[in-house]
């Protein structure tokens, strides 16, 4: 079986050394390259030592070089960084799985259209579990579909930058395009002050930031006299990680296209 060459980016961050972790322990992926930004105190060294692994894979800063020894980019940094490494995969015609959450509009739309010419997998959580709580969050929304108030409900690691989370933003979408409503005009991020009622359209969304909490979910459908709350939470990092490869492996021998971690699973 010929092996998926990866190269990850970010390779020193939170998301990079679990990925190059369960790039090393899958026997389908090769891990060809990881590469940090220019200055970071990691180039140089061997890309498995935070993982107690020597590879020989030693960290590099040069982008364009670590894609191009790669069949499959995977990047989770931040948009402007995935924007850039994304240029490069395009014009080097290589597939790209990507992690990153808090894009604009205009950085989801240079997704979409680098996808028309290298394969991509866009995805806010890799992980098997929440992607099976997006479908789950169909069936119940199809269900609840009058008369229960509907707020998402996150928690991260103090260091996260972005909210609310990707995930929590995808939940939103999932339920609100089940009750057939616009997330963009229904969303309420957070509440302050006399905000009146809570208007039955709404799907609100709340964000808790703290410590080293890995990411918690909870989408609350509330009535009178029952609540129903869907949540998961991860323990670990290594779900993302296991997801990211099942993705590289999914883009091989593909030539094009935007898929997101559904279309790895076939839960479309
Ligand atoms: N889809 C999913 O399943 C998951 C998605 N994520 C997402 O992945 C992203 C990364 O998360 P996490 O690993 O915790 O973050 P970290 O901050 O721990 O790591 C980010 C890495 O990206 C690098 N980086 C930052 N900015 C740039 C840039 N402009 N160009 C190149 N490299 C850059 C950082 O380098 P430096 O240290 O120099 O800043 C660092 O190595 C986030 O958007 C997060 O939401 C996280 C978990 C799961
Ligand atoms: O930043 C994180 O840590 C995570 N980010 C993703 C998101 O924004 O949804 C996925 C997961 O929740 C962890």
């Amino acid at each position: 079986m010929e092996r998926i060459r990866v190269a990850i980016a970010g390779a020193s961050g939170r998301m990079g050394r679990m990925l190059i972790e369960a790039a090393l322990k899958d026997e389908g992926i090769e891990l060809a390259a990881a590469f940090d930004r220019p200055g970071t105190p990691f180039v140089g060294r061997d890309a498995g030592e935070m993982a107690g692994a020597h590879t020989g894979v030693a960290i590099g800063d040069d982008a364009r070089a670590a894609i191009a020894a790669s069949d499959c980019l995977i990047d989770f940094t931040r948009p402007e960084g995935t924007l850039a490494h994304l240029a490069l995969a395009r014009e080097l015609g290589k597939a790209v799985v990507i992690g990153t959450t808090g894009f604009d509009a205009a950085g989801k739309q240079a997704i979409a259209e680098a996808a028309r010419e290298v394969p991509v997998v866009f995805a806010p959580n890799m992980a098997v579990g929440v992607n099976a709580v997006f479908k789950l969050l169909e069936v119940a929304a199809r269900i609840l579909n009058e008369g229960y108030d509907v707020e998402v409900i996150e928690a991260h690691h103090r260091f996260k930058v972005d909210a609310p989370s990707g995930t929590a933003l995808r939940m939103g979408e999932v339920v609100a395009r089940e009750l057939g409503r616009d997330l963009d005009s229904c969303a309420i991020y957070g509440r302050e002050g006399v905000t009146g009622e809570r208007k039955a359209e709404t799907i609100g969304f709340s964000t808790i930031r703290g410590g080293d909490v890995v990411g918690d979910h909870t989408v609350l459908f509330a009535g009178i006299g029952e609540r129903i709350e869907i949540t998961h939470k991860s323990g670990s990092r290594m779900p993302y990680a296991l997801g990211s490869m099942r993705a590289a492996r999914f883009l091989a021998g593909r030539t094009a296209g935007l898929f997101d971690m559904q279309d790895v699973l076939g839960l479309r």
